[in-house]
């Protein structure tokens, strides 16, 4: 079995850990892309200051799922949904809920760093400008505070107006972590974020994930178990659409309840 050690979590007692808020319910949400059904029936509560881990094999939804909880599944125009996503006791897939709102409190992180073609500075004061911030030494503050806040400071803060480009892969990924906490977001959806990187940049993210969620929601889409079972605290496993098993990472990991959890997670399949 794959070990798990998150100090962060064993120091944490279990009375506090049942006292956290949900930021996500999903209660029996089904979505399909035109007549393909790709996600089933899923109840899946996702609780505040955690990080959560999806895990699956290539195509069981933990994508789809993510995309959904800050809507940008939408784009895909032959989506349909059906079932309730609610964010913080409100259902998102009510036409009364306002997407832009939700994307500023449920920022997100891809697969494959995506910086703008712009200097570090502007990377990370896109958002907040774009928000109506215009005053430079609150820009200013906002820059370094995020940047703080993505680990990435002091390997940028004497060439912050040079193009995002000259950083390496795992830099990038780090600007693009800041730009994220640059609006404030509530949740930070991260789809494979180091699935591009090498080693040491994968490190530098998965600690700064664990330092991001004192703050932050975070909810992460992996294919490395390793990863799934080194920073997060509840781990989610996707399969064809359905969510076969949600609990502990610990749990998970050690002692799986469904047979289906086993296999994959000991290499069966996938
Ligand atoms: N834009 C799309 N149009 C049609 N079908 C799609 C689209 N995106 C995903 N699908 C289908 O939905 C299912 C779930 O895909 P999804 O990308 O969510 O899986 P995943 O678990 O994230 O896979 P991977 O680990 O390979 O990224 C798959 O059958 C996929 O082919």
């Amino acid at each position: 079995m794959i070990s798990t050690t998150n100090k962060n979590k064993q120091a944490e007692p279990n009375n506090k850990k049942l006292q956290k808020p949900n930021v996500f319910e999903a209660k029996g949400f089904n979505l399909w892309y035109g007549e393909d059904q790709a996600l089933k029936n899923i109840d899946f509560d996702i609780a505040e200051n955690n990080v959560t881990a999806i895990i699956g094999p290539s195509g069981c939804g933990k994508s789809t799922f993510l995309k959904s909880l800050n809507r940008m599944v939408e784009l895909v125009p032959t989506v349909k949904m059906a079932g309730e996503i609610q964010y913080r006791g409100k259902n998102i897939l009510s036409s009364k809920f306002g997407v832009e709102e939700l994307r500023t409190k449920v920022g997100m992180v891809f697969q494959k760093p995506n910086p703008f073609p712009k200097s570090i500075y502007e990377n990370v004061a896109y958002g907040p400008r774009i928000h109506g911030i215009r005053d430079k030494v609150t820009l200013d503050q906002i820059v370094e505070t995020s940047l703080k806040g993505a680990a990435i400071w002091d390997e940028v803060k004497d060439r912050l107006h040079e193009n995002a480009y000259g950083l390496s892969g795992g830099q990038q990924q780090r600007l693009c972590i800041a730009r994220c906490l640059a609006i404030e977001p509530d949740v930070i959806l991260m789809d494979e974020p180091t699935s591009a990187l090498d080693p040491i940049s994968t490190l530098k993210v998965e600690e700064l994930v664990q330092q991001l969620k004192q703050n932050f929601s975070i909810v992460i889409v992996t294919h490395n178990m390793q990863q799934a079972a080194r920073i997060s605290d509840k781990t989610a496993f996707f399969l064809s659409g359905e969510l076969v098993e949600y609990n502990d990472t610990d749990v998970i990991f050690s002692n799986p309840r469904d047979n289906r959890t086993e296999d994959y997670i000991t290499g069966r399949f996938g």
